[in-house]
């Protein structure tokens, strides 16, 4: 998938740009060659690149490993070393994709709306964590859901201006009746909504808001929440769009450097077939066009060469409809790529590679 979004990528930059384009292993190639799910080579190749795109991290393997020292927490630590703490995840519904949603066309039509997971703290990153053996010899599991102010502070200013440049609605999830790390989110958020009188500020509950994603996904436009719910509401809402193969996210800090990966994992269960979907790896290259490179026209092209694709019938597994045409995971980036090209205005497949 990641190979597809590079030659995306490269369609698109053309001979516009130079692209000085490095690869590093992280997750389970990490592990295996160098004993590190985050080698500090490649911690280093990331600090001083201007963006980054990430293939999944996390193998079955991780199963037997206590989950701090799995393949899938290097892109954790990755996340955490270079502060990125605000996950943008689009949820966005391609027409062509109405009927693809096990979802009805009337519930799921023009869906639009952003997720932003903050990405930096909570359950994941909280201490104390572990497994100990309490006196009586039972053994316990913990971990700590964990916030500061300042944490919940600068999410919240990134969920405002996020609804600002939209349709000026922001909702924020917690669980502030039961925690209360959320209800310092929920107090905090509040506080920051003085500075934006023109956003509107709701906040729903956990549990509520994953029914209401379902019962009516329309009403929202921005959701701001915290790493764990996050996490979690943006898997269900990539159903909303079709499959998860079609959600992007990027994910930012205080400046423009950014981390662009799809919000699916590494599909296991499909790896190595050339089966998998990779629209959510290339809608993620049109991410760090726009956030990273400030290419808006490039980013727009790659997202209209996805459309173009879907519109000319062409289907992976998980978005596949009566009537359209099952391509595999090489052939879905070829063709999108050859769209890239003829909105530049060139008609040549050219064949890139990651060398
Ligand atoms: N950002 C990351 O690197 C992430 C890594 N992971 C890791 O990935 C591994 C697998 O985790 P799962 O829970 O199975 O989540 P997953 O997202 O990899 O897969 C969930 C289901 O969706 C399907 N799927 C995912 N991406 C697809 C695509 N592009 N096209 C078609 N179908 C697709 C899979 O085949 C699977 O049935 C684990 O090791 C986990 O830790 C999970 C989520 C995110
Ligand atoms: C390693 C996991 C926490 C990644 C994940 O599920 C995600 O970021 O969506
Ligand atoms: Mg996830």
């Amino acid at each position: 998938m990641t190979a597809e979004a590079v030659k995306a990528l490269r369609a698109v930059i053309g001979n516009e740009f130079s692209l000085d384009l490095q690869e590093a292993v992280i997750g389970g190639e990490g592990l295996d060659t160098v004993g590190d799910a985050l080698p500090p080579e490649t911690l280093a190749v990331a600090r001083q690149a201007d963006a980054i795109l990430l293939g999944g991290t996390g193998v079955p393997e991780d199963e037997k490993r206590p989950p701090s020292e799995g393949a899938g927490y290097g892109l954790l630590k990755l996340r955490k070393a270079l502060s990125l703490y605000a996950n943008f995840r689009p949820v966005k519904l391609f027409p062509e994709l109405l009927d693809a949603s096990t979802l009805k066309p009337d519930v799921v039509g023009g869906v639009d709306m952003v997720i932003l997971r903050e990405l930096n703290g909570d359950l994941y990153f909280g201490q104390p964590r572990g497994i100990e053996t309490d006196a009586e010899g039972r053994r316990v599991g913990f971990n700590t859901m964990r916030y500061t102010d300042a944490e919940i502070e600068r999410i919240a200013h990134a969920g405002f201006q996020a609804a600002r440049r939209r349709r000026k609605k922001l909702c924020s999830v917690d669980k502030a009746n039961v925690l209360e790390t959320m209800a310092l989110w929920r107090e905090v958020v509040i506080e920051v909504s003085k500075q934006y009188p023109d956003v509107e500020l709701s906040h729903l509950y956990i549990d509520a808001a994953s029914m209401v994603l379902i019962r009516n996904p329309r009403q929202f436009d921005v959701i701001v929440t915290g790493n764990v719910f996050g996490d979690i509401l943006s898997d269900a809402a990539a159903m909303l769009a079709g499959s998860i193969g079609m959600l992007p996210s990027a994910s930012l800090g205080s400046d423009n450097k950014g981390l662009y990966e799809p919000v699916h994992g590494t599909a296991p269960d499909i790896a190595g077939k050339n089966i998998a979907n990779p629209l959510a790896a290339i809608l993620s290259v049109a991410m760090m066009l726009r956030y990273s490179f400030g290419l808006e026209n490039h980013a727009a092209r790659v997202e209209e060469a996805v459309g173009s694709v879907l519109r000319d019938g062409y289907r992976t597994g998980d978005i596949m409809q009566p009537g359209s045409r099952l391509v595999g995971t090489r052939e879905m980036g070829d063709a999108v790529v050859e769209a890239v090209l003829q909105s530049g205005g060139g008609s040549k497949l050219v064949s890139a590679s990651l060398s």
